[in-house]
């Protein structure tokens, strides 16, 4: 049984010029320990899709889905208290923004024993420990004095490292990271992939890892789904995505990559849209 499933999601936004449907009828599933990878360029739906799952969505939005389920728990059919239980506690998400997520009128040592007192009711000293604990785990030097650090006061990967600590702090079993490293200075990208591909490693977590970057689906997923405007374009396992691409957008993606570039210029997926529109290697 899958840790994860959902089938025919979509998500349609309420806009001045009408109805806007960003996410078309996308299944996807995550097994225990496995990396799923969600690819596709910026606005093909990937962050609404699992904001979705985590209920996360403005009023706006419009979700429906044949069958959401968790860990054997109907999601669609549980009430509000049961589903925030569940979110944030068991599912987890990491963003995109370090210093955006975290509340800036807080400590780090707050935030992240705020989670353990809603989701896991620890008391004060044992939060405290805890606390530090994580710091250290994610790679925080001086985590007790950490603990009374502003966001403010830390760098984007020190706060993407306290993002990752409040994530695991009640040991999630599905950890969504929605392009935690597209924010960060190249040199802090790898170290911060690295950590939560070694959390992901030892905690035995399933993970959805979104990002736009093939070099980031080749380090870390064992499957890919490929997403373009909304819907799934194809599904395969990491090898033979790159191998033997069965979507002509997975084909044009990969061409995109600088490796493939034959001439002085990179080929733009939207100079290949021209040539024909893109079709689904899947069953949606
Ligand atoms: N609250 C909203 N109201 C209306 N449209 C929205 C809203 N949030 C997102 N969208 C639209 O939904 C589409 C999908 O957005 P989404 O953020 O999921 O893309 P993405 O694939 O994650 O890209 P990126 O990597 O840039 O975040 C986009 O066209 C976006 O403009």
């Amino acid at each position: 049984m899958a840790l994860f499933e959902i089938e025919n999601l979509i998500v349609e936004f309420d806009t001045a010029s009408g109805p806007f449907r960003a996410v078309d009828g996308v299944s996807l599933k995550v097994d225990e320990r496995e990396v799923l990878a969600i690819v596709g360029e910026s606005g093909s739906g990937k962050s609404v899709s699992m904001l979705a799952v985590m209920g996360l969505l403005p009023w706006t939005a419009k979700v429906s889905a044949d069958k959401a389920v968790f860990d054997g728990k109907d999601l669609l059919s549980l009430d509000p208290a049961e589903r925030r239980r569940i979110i944030g506690r068991d599912v987890a998400m990491i963003f995109q923004e370090p210093m955006a997520s975290l509340n800036p009128c807080f400590t780090v040592g707050y935030q992240i024993e705020e989670t353990l007192r809603f989701h896991l009711h620890m008391g004060r000293k044992e939060r405290h420990a805890r606390a530090i604990e994580l710091l250290t785990l994610v790679g925080i030097s001086d985590p007790e004095e950490r603990l009374s650090s502003y966001p403010h006061q830390m760098s984007g990967g020190q706060c993407q490292r306290v993002m990752i600590a409040m994530a695991i702090s009640c040991n999630p079993k599905l950890l969504i990271a929605d392009e935690p490293t597209t924010a960060l200075d190249v040199t802090i990208q790898k170290q911060i992939l690295d950590l939560l591909m070694e959390l992901q490693a030892e905690n035995g977590m399933g993970m959805i890892m979104i990002t736009h970057n093939m070099g980031v689906v080749a380090e870390t997923a064992d499957r890919v789904v490929v997403q373009y405007k909304g819907r799934k374009m194809e599904e395969a396992d990491v090898l033979s995505l790159f191998e033997n691409p069965k979507s002509n957008y997975t084909r044009a993606l990969l061409a995109a990559l600088p490796d493939n570039a034959t001439g002085d210029r990179l080929p733009t997926i939207s100079g290949m849209m021209e040539e024909g529109g893109f079709t689904p290697a899947v069953a949606q």
